[in-house]
């Protein structure tokens, strides 16, 4: 199984180092001083699950890599255009591409690019990030992706990714037959997960412990449900009180990536998030007074790191 990772940052550096453990061919995409450390001395991944060294082809060229059977797509979703237009070279009949991003619109903009024949769509769970140049910092969280074809079916394609995935240790993957529940039920928990650590500035334990902190938690969740059962999206029953349940199980210093890259002067993804929620909520006659107060407290953050 030959992989490349476009974007081998917290996340796409983790699974796809995972996936190399396993005895997959996978290739690295990065840029800049991370690319020169990957090349350099390798990719470090310090996990709460283990730490691992690996060397791994590393370019910033699709050409250097040539055709796959799966792209893990994992830029940023303020990347995804640029970086849909350079996948390319990457692209066998077969090749699946598959989005491990957060927000609503990746997989159209892929698809647009690239054809929707190859686009999978997907949600992760973990908590990583690029604690420096080369090395992967693994905090908590899961490690988990559920991912799919946007159709939902079960094909040889993806169930045989799937085996891949099931070999590699410190990772579980699932396939879905419905990923556009999949991601707004995603886009649900991290709207609340996000807004609220990035807008309070503490850590997870701490929004729990105030009532109204924690009803406003809720109330994101519940909004975003409400705006994609409005769009179609056939959601679970459940799902706000499913949500609520497993943050209550999280770790009480549990941050969100929103959070990270707000206070490490990095390009924010409000405009996935949030913006997206509040767009398609008024198109869809959805009041999301939350979600508004969010995007509106973190606009000026996401304008001074953009
Ligand atoms: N981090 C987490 O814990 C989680 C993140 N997610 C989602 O996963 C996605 C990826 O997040 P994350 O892994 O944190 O992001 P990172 O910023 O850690 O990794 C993305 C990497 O892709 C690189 N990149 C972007 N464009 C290109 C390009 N054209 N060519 C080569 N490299 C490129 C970036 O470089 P540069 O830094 O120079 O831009 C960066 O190194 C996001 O949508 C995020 O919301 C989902 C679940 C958990
Ligand atoms: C769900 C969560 C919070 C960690 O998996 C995430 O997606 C993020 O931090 O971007």
């Amino acid at each position: 199984m030959k992989v490349a990772v476009y974007g081998a940052g917290g996340v796409g550096a983790y699974f796809g180092g995972r996936l190399a453990q396993a005895g997959a061919d996978v290739h690295l995409i990065a840029r800049g001083d991370h690319l020169d450390a990957l090349q350099r001395d390798g990719l470090r991944v310090e996990s709460v699950s283990g730490d691992f060294s690996m060397e791994l082809p590393a370019t910033d060229d699709p050409a250097d890599v040539g055709r796959c059977d799966v792209v893990l797509f994992t830029v940023k979703s303020f990347d995804t255009e640029a970086a849909a237009r350079e996948v390319r070279p990457l692209l066998g009949d077969d090749t699946a591409v598959v989005s491990l991003q957060n927000g609503l619109d990746n997989e159209t903009k892929l698809a647009a690019e690239i054809g929707r024949e190859h686009v999978m769509g997907g949600v992760a769970y973990i908590f990583s990030t690029i604690a420096e140049p080369g090395v992967v910092e693994h905090t908590g969280g899961p490690t988990s992706f559920t991912y799919g074809e946007l159709d939902g079916a079960r094909s040889d394609r993806a169930t045989r990714f799937l085996e891949w995935c099931d070999r590699a240790d410190g990772m579980d993957a699932e396939l879905s037959e419905s990923i556009q529940t999949d991601l707004w039920e995603k886009a649900a928990f991290i709207c609340a997960q996000a807004g609220m650590t990035a807008t309070v500035r503490l850590p997870l334990g701490e929004i729990r412990s105030h009532e109204e902190s924690w009803e406003m938690y809720r109330r994101l969740i519940d909004e975003v449900c409400r705006v994609g059962r409005a769009t179609g999206a056939e959601l679970r029953d459940g799902t706000v009180s499913q949500w609520m349940d497993f943050a209550d199980d999280l770790g009480a210093d549990s941050y969100s990536s929103l959070h990270y890259d707000m206070t490490h002067e990095k390009p924010m993804e409000l405009e996935a998030l949030h913006g997206t929620v509040v767009r398609r909520g008024r198109e869809n006659d959805v009041a999301v007074p939350m979600n508004e107060a969010v995007y509106a407290i973190l606009q000026p953050w996401a304008q001074r790191n953009a």
